[in-house]
């Protein structure tokens, strides 16, 4: 595409007079190769500009910046080009996500499982599919890796093209608060935008409870009706953000919830350690449900997941097979079953109230105690450092403080924030995690429950910039075979 094709798309900018052939658009000048756009980002670590120079020696034909800068190429001078990537992305790549149904979930938690029965309820409707997120992303059969769980606009808009060309009719994502304000998702076409709910976590970078509930609501207030394309905000009636969003938001509101009264809900709940049962009442009727899915937690990602795919026209036969045969996701209360007589459940609880949530749910099912091997991630919100540690002796009989990604950070450090939110309880510390693991299975006894929780699927330990190879499950069979 010419340049000055692809700057049609951003208003009042000086075009210049040289108007090369765009063969790729960049935001890293170690991946720029002859023909490319480059685009400086001054970023939180890294500024783009200092890149600039590199960035023509490597190729760059035109260079968009926010400010002058001295290299023989031409320069467009914008001001946000974080924003501008995005509007460029999707002008370059044709505007792939208008040619797709896209749902967008956002929220604390259950993002990743919400999209995962998303996924399965389009799949069974013999549509094809791709997802987003936290685990892997998917494009109809083909799984690529992700760095982000929402990744730049650059990276999105490319593989919404490579969607395009696979033929994709429907495409879930996780669309996270950071992803929402850094404009990774600006000029995607949304239809659908899920919220699950809002708990603290990620303050370290939105600093209050308000301002990263304004950064969620970006999905929904960008939401607008068209008369020809309706759009639906599918929000959590029980979770007092909707509120917000509900005024928030220009497009139809669906409701879903157990305690309010919502457009879909349930109601005779039976949690089993096995499975869950309950009624679904829905616009078109009630139904009774039974699912393999554990705790009430999940019964409020599967009404989410229900109410995204019914405002999709997918039939509730097909919604309802579904949700009874889907299996939950890796690393989400995952059973991990070496032939042991005691229960072990890895989990991907990494904050205050996903750590409740799963505690309270090992609590209905446990005999007998109650081992919780967590730890808190570094350079993340260390707020929630002596809340998770609360939570944990609040409701595990022995609880295991360990390390969970203690990237730049001393590992005892983080480890002496969870202290502080401990009152008389007792805990131990162990900071080696594999370590930590081994003392919960090897001190359990049959009837016990051992929860690792806040990696799930993890497959590394990052300390310091070395990122290690490391599986809790894997850790865990390892013990539970030489025990
Ligand atoms: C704090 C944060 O969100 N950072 C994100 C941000 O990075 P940044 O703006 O700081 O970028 P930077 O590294 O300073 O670089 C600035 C610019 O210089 C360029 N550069 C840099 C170095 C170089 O040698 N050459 C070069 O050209 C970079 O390509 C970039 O364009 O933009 C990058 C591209 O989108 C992200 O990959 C990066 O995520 C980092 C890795 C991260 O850890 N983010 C986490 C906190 C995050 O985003 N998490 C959410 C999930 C949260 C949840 O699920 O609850 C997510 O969506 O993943
Ligand atoms: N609806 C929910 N409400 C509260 N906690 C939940 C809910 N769903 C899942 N959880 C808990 O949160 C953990 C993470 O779930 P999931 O991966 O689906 O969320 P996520 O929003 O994608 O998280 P992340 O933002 O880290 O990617 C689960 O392992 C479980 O402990
Ligand atoms: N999306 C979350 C993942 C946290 C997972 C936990 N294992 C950690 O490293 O803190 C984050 O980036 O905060
Ligand atoms: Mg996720």
């Amino acid at each position: 595409m010419k340049l000055h094709t692809l700057l049609q798309s951003i208003p009042m900018i000086q075009l210049p007079k040289a108007n090369p052939e765009i063969l790729n658009i960049e935001n890293n000048h170690k991946n720029v190769q002859q023909g490319c756009l480059f685009i400086c980002i001054s970023g939180l670590v890294f500024d783009g500009h200092d890149f600039a120079k590199e960035a023509v020696e490597n190729g760059a034909v035109a260079i968009i910046a926010e400010r002058k800068l001295d290299v023989n190429v031409p320069v467009i001078i914008v001001k946000d080009s974080k924003h501008t990537m995005a509007i460029l992305a999707d002008r370059f790549y044709n505007h792939p996500s208008q040619k797709f149904h896209l749902i967008g979930i956002t929220g604390t938690n259950g993002k990743t499982t919400t999209s995962a029965l998303i996924e399965t309820i389009f799949s069974n409707d013999q549509q094809n599919t791709g997802l987003i997120g936290t685990i892997y992303m998917k494009i109809a059969n083909r799984q690529l890796e992700t760095k982000n769980t929402t990744p730049d606009s650059l990276v999105l808009q490319s593989v919404f093209d490579q969607m395009v060309s696979e033929n994709v009719d429907a495409v879930v994502m996780e669309v996270s608060s950071h992803a929402l304000v850094q404009g990774r998702v600006n000029g995607s076409d949304f239809d659908v935008a899920v919220f699950t709910n809002l708990t603290q976590d990620h303050l370290d970078y939105h600093h209050t409870m308000e301002e990263y509930r304004r950064a969620k609501g970006l999905l929904f207030s960008r939401l607008g009706n068209t008369y020809t394309k309706p759009k639906y905000a599918v929000l959590n009636a029980d979770d007092p953000a909707t509120k917000y969003f509900m005024a928030e938001t220009a497009a139809h509101v669906v409701t879903y919830g157990i305690e309010t009264p919502a457009d879909f809900s349930a109601s005779n709940i039976k949690l089993g350690n096995t499975g869950t049962q309950f009624t679904l009442h829905t616009p078109e009727g009630k139904h009774e449900v039974s699912m393999k899915l554990i705790g009430k937690f999940n019964i409020y990602n599967v009404l989410a997941a229900i109410a995204s795919t019914f405002v999709s026209n997918i039939p509730l036969s097909t919604i309802i097979t579904s949700i009874e045969g889907a299996k939950g996701v890796s690393g989400r209360f995952e059973v991990v079953d070496g032939g042991q007589d005691f229960s072990v459940i890895v989990d991907y609880a990494h904050t205050p109230d996903s750590l409740e949530n799963v505690l309270k749910t090992v609590r209905q099912f446990a005999k007998k105690r109650i081992f919780v091997v967590v730890g808190c991630g570094g350079d993340r919100d260390p707020s929630k450092r002596p809340l998770m540690a609360d939570v944990a002796c609040t409701y595990a009989t022995n609880p295991i403080f360990t390390s969970d990604n203690p990237r730049s950070e001393d590992p005892m450090a983080i480890l002496r924030d969870m202290e502080q939110g401990v009152v008389g309880n007792s805990y131990e510390i162990i900071p080696d995690r594999a370590e930590a693991i081994k003392k919960a299975i090897t001190s359990a006894e049959s009837g016990d429950i051992v929860l690792i929780a806040g990696k799930g699927h993890e497959t590394y330990q990052i300390i310091g910039n070395k990122v290690l190879d490391f599986d809790d499950k894997n850790v865990a069979l390892q013990v539970i075979k030489e025990r």
